[in-house]
């Protein structure tokens, strides 16, 4: 194998670095490269004297450079574009950048400019630093993975896409890619996470996206999705070259469609170290709301009565997480789930025979029997607003994708008999989501407890500036991840699913209106760390921990990767 152009050396935050390669070819290794940030005694030694122009530009002058550039871009794909031609040249600088302004950055790098830029991948494509997996060629998934290049034992994460479901646009194709890239770049910026430790991969089993196939410029397979038996032997194939080449890492599912997202998690679960993100992720954010927002009203969760719209990956999976919390007040599993109401494209998810619905679904089917005295616009139908009418929910969340369907009459009705309802619009990109804050504090004189997927601005409505929570899975997966990584969990367990929700809230306190029901996106990194020393810690418990846990905090702070330039130490070569 080939000298690699450096190797991380131990120590904390990745600060030391052995550089083997020599003059241009330093530049070109975003790991080594700090462009103007080498010192002219650096230069020397590493053969790159009249390469860069004359002055040395520090760290910080760097950042303000980069970020003048960014501020200067007028559009979002064009910002984008910057961006990931900064992460592709200097790895230090870019982190940095997007630290310091996450909250400018996440809503170009992550949901919703993120969207735009999957759906134009193929016209805006360059270079793209991951795996691509053919279910054409599912025997060059190992040399793929090899081909990489990263040492087996420094992995820690392979972030996964087979781009069925991506956020709420559906089948994007091999364009899917990008999600895994954003992922990474939370998993970095607000988790740290090294970002040499993980590695984006797309599963390129077709597409059904017609406008896909019919695009000349589309880098895909140009043929319709593989399902069925063959689809599971390209995922068994995955997996088993995964564990072979990389026997540590996570495998972060994302952006699956439902029946697969379901089925991939419940077949690996037991037998691999495996989070769907869309799935648990996604329920612990939304839990970490719930708890926030049912404690601030002073009530118990067991009393809330849930209205899932949305019955998909992500909505079954938050109606799970919940059941479980309400299990822990004292409920049954049984009794916990007749406090949730599930809608589908089909309407409300019930037992009668004559409908059917989706195996994961099925655990929320209302009784036929509850239906028979409910008002419904049309007999035997029953849709949100029937739903809603009947039930009078305290919480609502979307998870539908399906914009505007929080409509006002619904919302108002929902208003009319609780005081304080918790609703969340949580579809991406922005433009899917159910409602907008601003509709629905209007519409509730400004009671609602709004939670969103995508970023919203504060709303101000009689005296009172409202901030928005943005329930995204990114407060949860970084750390996740983290803590993974820190304790070497060798299983991704429903406790630490929950320790992930419970930290996430324990960071909230509501004392007065307006207060939002998550941590700010400034705050991702404190989030992150508490997030990962609570999911360490339930591994331990549960038995799935192959580290050692002495001192959780300072093992988890030593394990943040740090975006400064390292010490680098030089081969004699
Ligand atoms: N905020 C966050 O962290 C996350 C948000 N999401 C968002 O949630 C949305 C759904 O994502 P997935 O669960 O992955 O998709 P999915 O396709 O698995 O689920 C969508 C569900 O909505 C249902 N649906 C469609 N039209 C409907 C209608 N008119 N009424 C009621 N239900 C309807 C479908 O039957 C399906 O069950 C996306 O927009 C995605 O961006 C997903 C994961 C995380
Ligand atoms: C946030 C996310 O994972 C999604 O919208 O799919
Ligand atoms: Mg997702």
């Amino acid at each position: 194998m080939p000298q690699r152009p450096y190797e991380i050396l131990p120590g904390n935050h990745g600060s030391r670095i052995r550089v083997n390669a020599r003059g241009s070819a330093v530049l070109r290794v975003p790991r080594l490269n700090r462009g103007t940030a080498f010192t002219h005694e650096e230069r020397e030694q590493l053969g790159l004297e009249g390469l860069l122009p004359e002055r040395v530009t520090p760290l910080e002058g760097q950042l303000h450079r980069a970020y003048t550039r960014f501020v200067r871009a007028h559009h979002p794909l064009e910002k984008f574009s910057y961006l990931q031609g900064l992460r592709d040249r200097n790895t230090v600088l870019f982190y940095r950048l997007l630290s310091e302004h996450l909250d400018e950055m996440m809503p170009i790098v992550y949901t919703p400019t993120i969207g735009d830029a999957i759906q134009e991948f193929s016209l805006w494509y360059q270079q793209i630093s991951g795996v691509f997996c053919s279910i054409d060629a599912p025997d060059r998934i190992e040399d793929a993975l090899r081909a990489f290049g990263r040492d087996p034992e420094q992995v820690d994460m392979l972030i996964v896409t087979d781009s069925e479901g991506i956020l709420g646009i559906g089948d994007q194709g091999v364009g899917g890619i990008q999600i895994c890239l954003g992922k990474k770049s939370l998993y970095t910026a607000a988790g740290g996470v090294d970002p040499d430790r993980m590695i984006p991969v797309v599963l390129d089993v077709g597409t059904d996206n017609l406008q896909l196939l019919n695009d000349d410029l589309y880098l895909g397979l140009r043929h319709a999705r593989v399902r069925g038996e063959r689809y599971d032997a390209f995922i068994r194939s995955f997996v088993e070259a995964a564990q072979r080449v990389y026997p540590h890492a996570m495998i972060h599912w994302e952006d699956f469609g439902a029946d697969n997202a379901h089925r991939i998690l419940t077949t690996y679960r037991d037998e691999i170290c495996t989070f769907n993100d869309d799935v648990q992720g996604t329920a612990a954010v939304v839990a970490a709301a719930f708890i926030a927002g049912v404690r601030a009203k002073g009530e118990r969760l067991s009393d809330q009565r849930v209205v899932i719209h949305g019955a998909g990956t992500a909505g079954i999976g938050v109606a799970d997480l919940l059941v479980d919390l309400m299990v822990q007040e004292g409920l049954t599993p049984d009794e916990a789930r007749m406090r949730f109401w599930a809608t589908s494209s089909r309407g409300l998810i019930t037992d009668e025979p004559t409908k059917r619905f989706r195996d994961f679904q099925r655990p929320y089917a209302r009784p036929a029997a509850e239906l028979a005295g409910w008002q419904t616009d049309a007999p035997g139908l029953y849709y949100l607003a029937d739903v809603v009418r009947n039930v009078h929910p305290t919480v609502l969340i979307g998870t539908s994708g399906q914009p505007g369907s929080f409509r006002e009459s619904v919302i108002r009705e929902m208003a009319h008999h609780v005081d304080q309802p918790i609703i969340m619009p949580l579809s991406n990109p922005t433009i899917l989501a159910e409602a907008t804050p601003t509709e629905l504090l209007t519409w509730t004189e400004g009671r609602a407890l709004v939670a969103t997927g995508s970023p919203f601005a504060p709303v101000s409505l009689d005296e009172t500036t409202y901030t928005v929570a943005q329930a995204n899975n990114a407060f949860v997966f970084p750390g996740i991840g983290l803590g993974v990584g820190v304790c070497r969990a060798t299983r991704v367990t429903d406790p630490m699913i929950a320790a992930a929700a419970q930290a996430v809230a324990s960071l909230v306190r509501i004392t007065r209106p307006g207060q939002s029901l998550l941590p700010s996106v400034r705050d991702l990194r404190r989030v992150s760390a508490t997030v990962a020393i609570a999911v360490a810690r339930a591994a331990e418990a549960d038995g799935v921990a192959e580290r050692p846990l002495t001192d959780p905090i300072q093992q988890v702070f030593d394990t943040m990767w740090q975006p400064v330039y390292p010490e680098m130490v030089l081969d004699e070569g």
